[in-house]
């Protein structure tokens, strides 16, 4: 078969990291390859390069055999590849309609005709089944129905290939499946594919063949066949690597968080929860279950209307992250680019940042102590980075994750809550996570792990499942994913 599209010995150097190092992929015509590899290993950084974002130092890409148009050439780049990513390039203050004809509002010059542009997204939206309205703020649109509208405009602009970059992170069960369902449906109409995820059993599901990175070069290429899982996992990481086996444990009697009578608008409704010392609670559920405001209540990033938070014994003004934090909770966010860390701050600054206070006196950090502490979180997490000095921003999506997890766990805090924290991690650094968690429950901390994925529920010693906002089901440790998924999606009660 014909290679859609092609990318030879490419090189590309960011200061003293070699992001890709002579890598390549070959992508077949109507295929869904997959590309897979460790946090840092060249994915994101060979979608910027499909994509005519950047320039490879060295090296080539072909679309149908032909060399990819000059860096400039905007539309002809956009006339070939699109990348539906993890973090949305939709503007949410714009309707929908305009964020579908951004810079092609008109086809000559001359004011816009705000009407026909309304009626030409509404039929653009039609032809590619999106039924999203045109005229909604696209800031109003669920994570899926924004991938739809992406994907939209995307083929609207003529592209055959699309690089959709860890599509299902922030999708529940049943949108994973519709995402499927729409993959294979465009595949049927011949549209190639480039899938990256950390979730190996969708490349399984949904691709046809597969190509591993490791440490900025091409490992290996098969179509998924013939690459078992562990093989696929030993490409990866470079070694045999066992499946992750939680620990048993027996929790306090402490009650070290307490949420009571806790509601929320239309999100949750009288919820009580209680975690001890030594204890994981999971919170498991559908998007529209209610279980991440509930978590967000819990560390102060929302105020409920009516209940109380405590936290160690302290009863923590509602809505008031820094008073939680005082009252010794360490927090991982749904959403790391807002909440989670600030991108221009180092590795350093942004792992250390709870313990500001406490690492020098009169509220001055003392930066060796500061750089020590960094570094020993760093070696811990296996963070991929030059140094504590380098910016957050400038490090992998699974390595900047990492640093969040840093950050809630470098005070020893008494109660961590952490909200799909292996999201954009590879399969390794996932096991090092959920270890991390379970280190700070084995030394008395209570956790509280919300989650879509089971494998991070596994670790709980229970798990609240949540449906409609109500909390439904309390599930002790040993139930199994068909047990689960029921009570998630209320087939079961
Ligand atoms: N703008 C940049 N400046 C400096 N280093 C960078 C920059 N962009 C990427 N890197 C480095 O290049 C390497 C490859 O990063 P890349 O984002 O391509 O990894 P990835 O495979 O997509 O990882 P993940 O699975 O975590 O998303 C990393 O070490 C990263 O820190």
């Amino acid at each position: 078969m014909k290679n859609h599209v092609e990318a030879r010995n490419v090189v590309k150097r960011f200061g003293p990291t070699t992001a890709l190092n002579g890598a390549e992929i070959a992508i077949s015509e109507g295929e869904t390859h997959a590309l897979v590899g460790r946090n840092g290993a060249g994915k994101s950084t060979l979608v910027s390069i499909l994509t005519g974002l950047q320039r490879p130092d060295e090296g080539e890409v072909l679309f149908s055999g032909e060399t990819a148009p000059a860096l400039a050439d905007r539309d002809a780049w956009r006339q070939r590849v699109a990348c539906v990513y993890q973090k949305s390039t939709i503007i949410p203050a714009l309707t929908v309609a305009e964020n579908l004809f951004l810079n092609r509002q008109t086809t000559g010059s001359g004011p816009i005709n705000w009407r026909a542009l309304r009626v030409r997204a509404g039929e653009l939206l039609e032809t590619y089944e999106v039924d999203v309205d045109a005229q909604a703020l696209a800031g109003d649109l669920s994570v899926e129905q924004r991938q739809l509208v992406e994907i939209a405009r995307a083929l609207s602009f003529g592209a055959r290939f699309i690089i959709l970059d860890e599509p299902t992170a922030r999708l529940d069960g049943p949108a994973i499946e519709r995402l499927f369902a729409r993959m294979r449906s465009l595949r049927e109409q011949g549209v190639t594919m480039m899938y990256i995820s950390h979730h190996l059993d969708e490349v399984y599901e949904i691709c046809q063949s597969v190509t591993v990175f490791r440490d900025a070069r091409h490992i290996v290429t098969k179509t998924v066949a013939d690459l078992p899982h562990d093989e696929l996992v030993a490409a990866m990481t470079g070694e045999a690597t066992a499946a992750y086996e939680s620990r048993s444990r027996t929790p306090g009697d402490q009650v070290v968080l307490s949420g009571a009578r806790l509601s929320l608008g239309d999100r949750y409704a009288d919820v009580d929860i209680s975690v001890k010392s030594g204890e994981v609670v999971g919170l498991a559920g559908s998007a529209s279950s209610g279980k991440v405001s509930l978590a967000e209540t819990l560390v102060g990033l929302r105020k409920p209307d009516s209940g109380t938070v405590t936290v160690n014994g302290t009863r923590v003004r509602p809505g008031d992250v820094p008073a939680a934090m005082r009252a010794g909770l360490g927090f991982v966010p749904e959403d790391r680019h807002h909440e989670g860390f600030v991108p221009l701050l180092s590795v350093g600054e942004n792992a250390t940042f709870p313990i500001a206070r406490k690492l020098g006196r009169y509220g001055v950090v003392s930066p060796s102590r500061r750089r020590a502490k960094a570094e020993q979180m760093i070696k811990s997490l296996d963070i991929k980075t030059e140094g504590p000095d380098q910016p957050v921003a400038d490090l992998s999506g699974g390595n900047a994750q990492k640093v969040v997890f840093a950050r809630a766990l470098v005070d020893d805090p008494t109660v961590l809550v952490v909200i799909n924290p292996t999201a954009g991690v590879d399969v390794k650094a996932k096991q090092a996570l959920l270890g991390a968690v379970e280190d700070a429950v084995e030394r008395g901390a209570g956790a509280v792990v919300v989650s879509d994925e089971l494998a991070d529920l596994r670790i709980c010693d229970r798990v609240l499942v949540m449906f409609h906002g109500r909390v439904v089901k309390d599930m002790p440790r040993g139930w199994t994913d068909h047990e689960l998924v029921a009570v998630m999606e209320g087939i079961e009660d």
